[in-house]
This record gives structure tokens, sequence and C-alpha cells, in this order.
């Protein structure tokens, strides 16, 4: 029975999920340190919320670990490109918080503007100050919103809704997209600076958005600006922030999450003037955590049951539908990596992988990594997977290219592989027959029709004639029982190739004694997995 480690605190109706999906549910969360580390050992897969950080160091020894399903929208606590090492698929469930995260944004912003917490603290110590806490209206002011995906489109709605102006700043969202969402686009952050009453950031934390908003960028903007960040901690710098409200020249901050969590006593922000604080509660909603929950459980079970991938940050989905249709097509994309891997001498430079006919509107991106993860698993990169075959491949300088050419050749759907290594270019193609039986079709510049099961002897030679006889008596000398034999050639009496399928793996001697041949240039023996036989990533 698979288990899930459940490491942060998750809604009862994804536990519930997990069980009846048949999962032994491990309910630990808050656990630290080695507790953690063997528990995720120990665990086929682990939902987790932002308190957990899985680190490279906690990912080192993985053991049956397989998969990490985050809660919640951002992964930036979670080591993903040591996870893509390990061959651990990462996925989150955008979308289940979104609109708990826009109301919190608007729900600190009203806070700031009529500074409610502030007079609320000095009710509850027995005072009453009319005049301290004179506020601003909302309405009419401009709002920027720095990141327009789920977010930041959320609480532009909302502006709007509050008779706000809002201009908003995203490289991925064009000027007119923009307008239909009643947005003003701008070209850059630096434009929207001096425009602002309020301010607000909806990216994720990358190297990219990390200070994002630093001093030169607070100064840029109107004294009686106010900065919310319900992002992440860092995005803007906090004591750039934290030395921009005790000068009076920004008027103030909402803060809903920090560099470091939970905060300590020398974060600058806790003691700032005319800020509002909460402690990371963007998704702490009841509706938004059930929805992540109930979401996060699906993916995981999906995944440990079925072999769905959906919400991967780390590969490319993969529904049943296409995982049923494809499956056939991804053993025959790995055994082809198999057979170049055994077949090619020198170094590995290149894959240029061509997807032909009828595949070339397929998803091919699992193809390409299957092919990869075939062409590696042997002798480079044990643990290769469809996670991190390309990540491997990449590593080792070797660049994977890949083609779709629609136009049909000899048959419906075709896959070619050139491998490029620093001697020259290996070609072989496979294609499967019926739809469901694999075969090598392609082999350099020769056509044929073989297995890619079991044990084959391929040889190129001249087309002679005795020396497929001299090649049968030569094995079946040693015991050697060929099941099945076929010739490529170009014209008769010119090159050709032979594959043979043996019944099993040939000795040395045999080998040696076809290789002698005056007319055989090249013998290679290949091994490949029995018919049907597939790789756990793919079962
Ligand atoms: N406080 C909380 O509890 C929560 C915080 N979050 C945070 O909010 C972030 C955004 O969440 P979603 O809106 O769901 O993500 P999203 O992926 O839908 O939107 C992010 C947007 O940021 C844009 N972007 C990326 N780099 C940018 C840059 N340098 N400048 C401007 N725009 C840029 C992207 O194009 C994208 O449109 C998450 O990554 C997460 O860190 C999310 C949920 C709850
Ligand atoms: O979804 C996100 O990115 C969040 O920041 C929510 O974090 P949480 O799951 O509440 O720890």
């Amino acid at each position: 029975m698979p288990r899930v480690l459940i490491a942060d605190p998750l809604d009862a109706n994804g536990i519930e999920i997990l069980t009846k999906a048949g999962l032994e549910v491990d309910n630990r969360p808050g656990l630290k340190g080695d507790d953690l580390k063997s528990a995720l050992r120990a665990a086929d897969a682990v939902i987790a919320r932002s308190q957990t950080k899985i680190t490279a160091e906690l990912l080192e020894e993985p053991g049956k670990l397989r998969a990490i399903a985050r809660a919640g929208v951002g992964v930036d606590t979670i080591d993903v490109p040591a996870a893509t090492r390990k061959g651990i698929v990462v996925m989150n469930t955008p979308g289940g918080n979104t609109v708990s995260a826009a109301e919190h944004t608007i729900a600190l912003m009203m806070s700031l503007a009529r500074r409610v917490p502030a007079a609320d603290a000095v009710m509850k110590k027995g005072g009453w100050d009319r005049n301290k806490f004179v506020g601003t209206e909302v309405t009419g002011k401009t709002l920027g919103v720095i990141g327009l995906g789920r977010i930041g489109r959320e609480v532009a709605k909302r502006a709007i809704g509050l008779e706000m102006k809002v201009v908003g700043y995203d490289p991925f969202v064009t000027p007119e997209k923009a307008a239909e969402l009643g947005i003003k686009g701008v070209t850059s952050v630096e434009a929207m600076l001096p425009l602002v009453d309020f301010l607000t950031i909806h990216v994720p934390l990358t190297n990219e958005t990390k200070s994002l908003l630093g001093a030169a960028e607070l100064a840029k903007m109107k004294k009686t600006a106010r900065v919310l960040n319900v992002a992440r901690g860092g995005i803007i710098d906090e004591q750039a922030l934290a030395d921009a409200l005790a000068a009076g020249t920004i008027a103030g901050a909402g803060i809903d999450v920090f560099s470091v969590e939970p905060t300590t006593a020398d974060n600058p922000l806790l003691k700032a003037p005319n800020i509002v604080l909460t402690p990371h509660l963007g998704a702490s909603t009841v509706e938004a955590q059930e929805n992540v929950a109930l979401e996060a459980a699906h993916l995981i079970a999906d995944f440990l049951n079925k072999g769905i991938v959906a919400n991967a940050v780390n590969m490319a989905a993969v529904d049943r539908k296409e995982l049923d249709e494809l499956r056939q097509y991804v053993d025959l994309a790995r055994r082809l990596g198999l057979l170049h891997a055994q077949m090619c001498r020198g170094q590995i430079k290149k894959v240029t992988l061509t997807y032909k006919g009828d595949l070339a509107g397929r998803k091919t991106k699992l193809l390409t990594s299957a092919f990869t993860a075939g062409l590696l698993e042997s002798r480079l990169a044990p643990g290769v997977n469809l996670v991190n075959a390309e990540v491997f491949a990449r590593e080792r300088g070797i660049e994977i290219v890949a083609v779709a050419s629609p136009k049909k050749d000899d048959f419906a759907s075709l896959m070619q592989a050139d491998v490029e290594t620093d001697e020259k270019t290996y070609t072989a193609a496979g294609t499967l027959f019926g739809n469901q039986y694999l075969r090598l079709v392609r082999l350099g510049h020769f056509r044929l029709e073989a297995y890619l099961d079991g044990v084959l002897f391929i040889f190129s030679h001249f087309d002679r004639p005795g020396l497929i006889g001299f090649v049968g008596t030569t094995f079946g000398k040693h015991g050697v029982n060929i099941a099945a034999m076929n010739l490529g050639r170009q014209t008769p009496g010119g090159e050709a190739i032979g594959v043979l399928n043996l019944d099993g793996l040939p000795p040395q001697e045999a080998v040696d004694a076809a290789a002698a041949h005056e007319h055989i240039a090249s013998v290679s023996v290949v091994k490949l997995p029995p018919e049907g036989e597939m790789p756990a990533w793919l079962r």
C-alpha cells in the first residue's frame, strides 16, 4: 500500500480522499529534522504547505519518495531542482486559494486605509481617540498591481468594484489583455511607481523578483502611497521598507509574508510604524484549505494509483487518456534510447528526435523524456526517469532537440532518433504495427522490420551470397538460436544491415567469429527488455 506523508496540517476532506483511494496516510504535521527525513524516505509521496521546507538535504537519500504535492501555489519552499534530479515529480494546486489570497489583500488594503488594527488596539487598552485615526478613501485612488496572474487579476477585479483605477504590470500579459480586464497596462515597474496610491505584488518569488521593490523603487513612489505584499517575503526588501516607513517617505504597508517565517525578533518590519502585519494568512480560510487539500489529495492518488501527472512544475502533464494512448510509444521511445546507448561509439553530443506523421500532433514531450531516459539509464545515469532525464542529459552536455514533421512518409506515425557523437551520426526509427507492436523500421539509411525486444545482433555488411548462411552457422555452432532475422539493403551486392533476434546472449567467441568475416564491417550486440516489460516509471 503506497504511503503518503502529510507534513503540514491538511483539511480532513483531503485525508479522506487519500484513504478512500487505498493509500496509507502518515498524518504527522510539523515533523522536523531527522524525524522528517525518515518519514519522507518511508513515504511514496508527501503533501506539504509552506511551513515544511523540503530542502535538497532532505531529498539527498529520497528512499521511496516519488511525488511532492504542494497544497497551495508557491513552490519556493521546495528545492525543485533537487527534487527533479532525484526524479521526484513536484505538483501544486494553483487556483484553490486564489480568491482567499485576493480577499486578504483587499482586507489589508482597507485595514491600512482606515487604520483599523491600530484603532482597535487603542480601544482595547481603554482609549477613545477619534482624531488620531483619520484614514483615506480608496474610491478614485490608483492601485498598481505587479503580476497579473490568478491572484493579481482577482485583486484588480475587486479594486475596480471599489471604484479604484487599476494599473498593472506583467511581462506575460499584453496591454490589450489588461485592458479587457479593466486594467491600464504599463511596460515596467518603474513606470507604475510614481502613479500609484496603493501598490500590491502578486508574483512568485524567483531570482528575478527577489528585492523587486528596494530602496530605489520605494523612493520613486508618492509619500502618501501604501504598499501590500501577500505574495512572498523578500520580494519587497524588508529593511528598505522599514526605513521608508520610519522616514515617512511611504505612508503605510500591509504585509502577510516575510523573508524568514515564522518571523524572528530582528525583523525590521515588526517595529515599523504604519504597518499592518498578518502571519501568512493569505490562504487561511476554510474554503481555500478545503480546495487545496482536495486537489492535492486527488493529484497524489491519481499519480500513485494511475500514473497520471497533473499540475507538475517539473515535468509535462500526462493525463489518463494520453498515457493510455501513448504508453506503447513511450515504450518504443525508451527502447530506441536503449538501442542507441548500446550501438553508439564516441561521446554523445546531440540528439534530434523527429516525430513524423500523426505523432507530430501528439504530446511528444513525454516521448522525448522517455527516449532520453533510455539513452542514459544503462550506463550514464542510474535512477533516471521521465522527470529528470532531460536535466541529466543537459548536465552531460547532450543537446536534445525535438522536431515535429506532420508529413507522412512510409508510415502513418514514425519516431526517428538521430544521435550525433564525436565520431558519426547514428539513426534509428521505430513505429507501431497495428497500433501496438513495436518495430524498428530504420537503422542508418537502411529500411527493415525488426523486433525491439530481447537480444539483437546487428551487423553491417556487404550483400554477398552465403554471408547470411555463414552468420547462421556460426551462431548455430555456439548453440545460439536465431528467433528472427531481418535484412535491409540499398542495392543488390551493396551495403546492407542485418538484425538477428537471438534467444539468448551470444558468447563472445561467436560474436568475434562473425565479426571476422571479410564482408562484415561492424557488429553490435544490443540487449533490450523482453516484450511488454516496462520500467517502474511507466507501469
Ligand atoms: N500569502 C499567501 O498565503 C499566498 C501567497 N501566494 C503567492 O502569490 C503568488 C502568485 O500566485 P498566483 O497569482 O496564483 O500565480 P500566477 O502564476 O497565476 O501569477 C503570477 C504572475 O506573475 C507574473 N510575473 C512573473 N514574474 C514577474 C515579474 N518579474 N514582474 C511582473 N509579473 C511577473 C507571471 O507572468 C504571472 O502572471 C504565488 O507564487 C505565491 O507565492 C499564493 C497564494 C497564497
Ligand atoms: O499557496 C501559497 O503559495 C501560499 O503562500 C499559501 O501558503 P500556506 O499553504 O498557507 O502555507
